[in-house]
C-alpha cells in the first residue's frame, strides 16, 4: 500500500461559520497554483497545493501515479488528500487540481470547510499557458486543444457552483491576485483591510 492509499483522513463536517479556507478551482493552466501561491502571500497566510500534496502522499509525480496505477486511483486519493487539507484548522490557500471539484464528495467537503473561487479563463489562453510544460496526463494527446475544450464543456457548469468567479485573464500575474482578493472583500469573504494587513506580515508559510 503507498502512502497515498493511507491518507484517509475525512474533513469533519463543519458548521457554516467554520468555512476558513480559500479553494481555488478551475482548469488546467487556470492559474490555481501561481495565483494561489501569490493571494497566500499577499494575505500572509499558509499556501498548499493538492497536486503537489497529491505527489508527496504518493511518492511520485501525477504522470507517473496515472502510467502506474490509472486515473481512478489517482482520484480516489486526491478526495482523501483534499479532505485533509480541508480538515486543517488554520486557515490557508489551496489551490486543487483540475479535475478535484467535479467529485461530488470533493464539492460537499470544499462547501463546508472554505469559500471556492473559480479562476476562469477562455480556451485561447489555456492551450497556451498548458503547452508550456508537459505534466499534464490528460493533455498527453495528440490534440490539447481539443481535450480542453471538452473539460470546459463538461466541467464549467460545475465549477460554476462556485461562490465567486473571477477571470484568469493574460496579463500581470498581481492583476489577477489583485482581482480575486477583491472579489473576496467584495463579498464580505475577508475584511477589507485582509490586503493591507499582508503588507507587514511577511512571506508565504508554504506547508511540506
Ligand atoms: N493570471 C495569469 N496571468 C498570467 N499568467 C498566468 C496566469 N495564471 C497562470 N499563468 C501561467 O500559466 C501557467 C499555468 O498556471 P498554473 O500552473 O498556476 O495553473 P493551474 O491552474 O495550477 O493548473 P493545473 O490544474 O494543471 O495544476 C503558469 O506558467 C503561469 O505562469
Ligand atoms: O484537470 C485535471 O483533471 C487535472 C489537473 C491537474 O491539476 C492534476 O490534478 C492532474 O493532472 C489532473
Ligand atoms: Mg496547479
Amino acid at each position: 500500500m503507498t502512502g497515498l492509499s493511507q491518507d484517509l483522513n475525512p474533513a469533519p463536517a463543519h458548521d457554516s461559520d467554520q468555512r476558513r479556507h480559500i479553494v481555488l478551482i478551475g482548469l488546467m493552466g487556470a492559474g490555481k497554483s501561481c495565483v494561489g501561491r501569490r493571494l497566500a502571500t499577499r494575505l500572509g497566510w499558509d499556501f498548499v497545493d493538492a497536486d503537489s500534496e497529491i505527489e508527496t502522499a504518493a511518492g511520485c509525480s501525477i504522470p507517473e501515479i496515472f502510467e502506474r496505477h490509472g486515473e481512478r486511483y489517482f482520484r480516489d486519493g486526491e478526495r482523501r488528500v483534499i479532505a485533509r487539507l480541508l480538515a486543517g484548522e488554520r486557515p490557508q490557500v489551496i489551490a486543487t487540481g483540475g479535475g478535484a471539484y467535479m467529485d461530488a464528495e470533493t464539492r460537499a467537503a470544499i462547501a463546508r470547510a472554505g469559500v471556492t473561487v473559480w479562476l476562469r479563463a477562455d480556451l485561447d489562453v489555456l492551450v497556451r499557458r498548458t503547452a508550456r510544460r508537459d505534466n499534464r496526463p490528460l493533455l498527453k494527446k495528440d490534440n490539447p486543444r481539443r481535450v480542453l475544450k471538452d473539460l470546459m464543456e463538461q466541467r464549467y457548469p460545475i465549477y460554476a457552483q462556485a461562490d465567486l468567479t473571477v477571470d484568469s485573464a493574460d496579463g500581470p500575474l498581481e492583476a489577477s491576485v489583485t482581482r480575486v482578493l477583491q472579489a473576496l472583500q467584495d463579498e464580505g469573504w475577508l475584511p477589507s483591510d485582509a490586503n493591507k494587513a499582508a503588507a507587514s506580515n511577511g512571506e508565504t508559510r508554504e506547508r511540506s
